[in-house]
Parts: C-alpha cells; sequence; structure tokens
C-alpha cells in the first residue's frame, strides 16, 4: 500500500516533518495512538485521559456498558468529533507521526486514510457503483477503467462483488440490511484507507449477516487497521486480538482478547464480561 501524508498537499515543510516523525510509530508497527485524550461535551468529560495504541493490521475491540464513551473515542479517531458543536478535545491523537488535530492535519485526508462504518447502514440514495464509486471520483479519480477497478476490487474486499455484479446500476437501497452495511465497507474500502473504524457495524442486523461481517473483518484485517466498538461480548472474543474495556469515560483494562476475556487483572473488567452490570 502506497504510504500517503495526512499534511495539507501543498505544505511541503509540513510534509517532511511528518514522514520524519512517522518513523517511530512504523518501527513499533502501531497504525495511530492517542495519548492523553480528553473529550468534553460543554462541561460534561466524555473520556477520561485515554492513552492506547493500536497496532497495525489488529482488530482492537472496544467495548464497556452503555454510555461509557466508546462511540465518542472512536468518533474522535478520525474527526468526526468535529461536526459536533460543543465537542472539545484534549490530548494527542498520532497518526504517522502527526496529531490529526494539529493545523498542519488535512481533515479530508485523514478521513480519507481512517475510514468509519456507522451502527446503521446509511448508503447514499444512489446506484451500488456509485455509492463505491463516489469517494474517489470526488478525490479526483475520473478514468472509468480506474473507477470500474476500484468499484470491483472494494466490493470483493466487502465480500459483495458476487451478490451485486449484475446489477451494479441498481439502487442501493433495494438492498437487504446486511448487503448495505456491506456495501457501506465497500464504500469506506474504496478510499484506500490504512485504518477502519466501525462502530457496531452489526448491531442492526440479522444473525447471518453479522456472521458474515465478523467473517469479513477477519479477511479486512489482512489489508487495514481495525477499531470497533461493539456490545456483543462474544463478538469481541471472536473477532478481536485486543480488548479495551472501557468505563465511565475511562480505559479500565486494555490487553490481549484472550487474557482479558480468561484472566482480566481488574475486578470490573471482570464483572463486565461475566454479566454482572452493564
Ligand atoms: N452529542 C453529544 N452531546 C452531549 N453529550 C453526549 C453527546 N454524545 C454523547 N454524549 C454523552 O457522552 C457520554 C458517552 O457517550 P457515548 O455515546 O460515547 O457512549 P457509548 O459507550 O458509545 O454508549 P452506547 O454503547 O450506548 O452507544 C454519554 O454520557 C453521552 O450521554
Amino acid at each position: 500500500m502506497a504510504t500517503q501524508t495526512i499534511v495539507h498537499k501543498k505544505n511541503d515543510k509540513s510534509k517532511r516533518l511528518a514522514q520524519v516523525k512517522s518513523v517511530p510509530n512504523l518501527e513499533k508497527d502501531i497504525a495511530m495512538e492517542t495519548e492523553g485524550l480528553y473529550v468534553y461535551y460543554g462541561q460534561k468529560e466524555a473520556i477520561k485521559n485515554i492513552s492506547l495504541s493500536f497496532p497495525k493490521n489488529g482488530v482492537t475491540a472496544l467495548i464497556g456498558p452503555s454510555g461509557c464513551g466508546k462511540s465518542t473515542y472512536l468518533r474522535s479517531l478520525n474527526r468526526m468529533n468535529d461536526e459536533i458543536e460543543n465537542c472539545r478535545i484534549e490530548g494527542s491523537i498520532i497518526y504517522k507521526g502527526i496529531d490529526i488535530n494539529s493545523p498542519m492535519a488535512n481533515v479530508f485526508e485523514v478521513r480519507k486514510q481512517i475510514g468509519m462504518v456507522f451502527q446503521r447502514p446509511n448508503p447514499f440514495a444512489k446506484s451500488i457503483y456509485k455509492n463505491v464509486a463516489y469517494g474517489p471520483a470526488h478525490h479526483g479519480i475520473k478514468n472509468k477503467s480506474q473507477l470500474d477497478e476500484i468499484v470491483e476490487d472494494s466490493l470483493r474486499k466487502a465480500a459483495l462483488w458476487d451478490e451485486v455484479k449484475d446489477k451494479l446500476h441498481q439502487s442501493a437501497l433495494a438492498l437487504s440490511g446486511g448487503q448495505q452495511q456491506r456495501l457501506c465497507i465497500a464504500r469506506a474500502v474504496a478510499m484506500n484507507p490504512e485504518v477502519l473504524l466501525l462502530d457496531e457495524p452489526a448491531s442492526a442486523l440479522d444473525p447471518v449477516s453479522t456472521g458474515k461481517i465478523e467473517e469479513l473483518i477477519g479477511e479486512l484485517k489482512k489489508d487495514y487497521t481495525i477499531i470497533i466498538v461493539t456490545h456483543n461480548m462474544q463478538q469481541a472474543a471472536r473477532i478481536s486480538d485486543n480488548t479495551a474495556f472501557f468505563y465511565m469515560g475511562e480505559v479500565v483494562e486494555y490487553g490481549e482478547t484472550e487474557q482479558i476475556f480468561t484472566n482480566p487483572n481488574n475486578e470490573r473488567t471482570e464483572n463486565y464480561i461475566s454479566g454482572n452490570f452493564g
């Protein structure tokens, strides 16, 4: 995968700085990390001092009871919280050696390289083809055969190609919920991201579609770093390499999924995974 920077394209000086500073991250094989991250909604402190590193090509699950800040944290990782008026961030979110909130970072590049899929499938009211081609076309790819290739490749990666290859120009809204969610994954993949943020991507789906999404995540991690919020403990145990347990805006425990689920260090983690609260 080609290395891309996330800085403003015309700022050559910043670009050089970003490349130099990204080296330590690459050495540690960390895709991105947060350091002392706080997120506020007005006066409310929703995320408190979270420092986490996300290994490249790993699946990290964020678990914890409702309202503990999982989605807030996830949204901060590609600046989706910018869209919320009273939301404020302190601390750093380091990706490729620069803080994605620094003036040097280009928010469009950040969101291109750190893609996001939401809880409810949200395809555009356009054809299947246009849903996938929209992002790349918007970012300057005009050549039809190149777009065709991106659409096919992205749909294949999202395990949807065989189901839709004969109806690419039909409306995406005619697909089932599970297919729509895989289309949203294809739409994110079409931007050639390095990180995929998934916010409970299977919670609105039936068990068969959920199984397909879980299987797909196993495939996608070969190419991408995946950070997923899930309420489903079994799902976290099945699909993730690492798990962070969130509680009241803090990370109580972070470690390998197997350890977290079989031998947690913290009593609150143990209570949560054994279903005693949440
Ligand atoms: N736009 C907002 N404005 C104000 N407060 C918010 C906003 N979004 C979330 N919050 C608050 O921030 C806290 C964390 O919410 P968040 O949605 O991140 O938790 P969560 O762990 O993802 O919850 P759930 O599992 O129910 O989706 C909650 O107290 C919530 O009420």
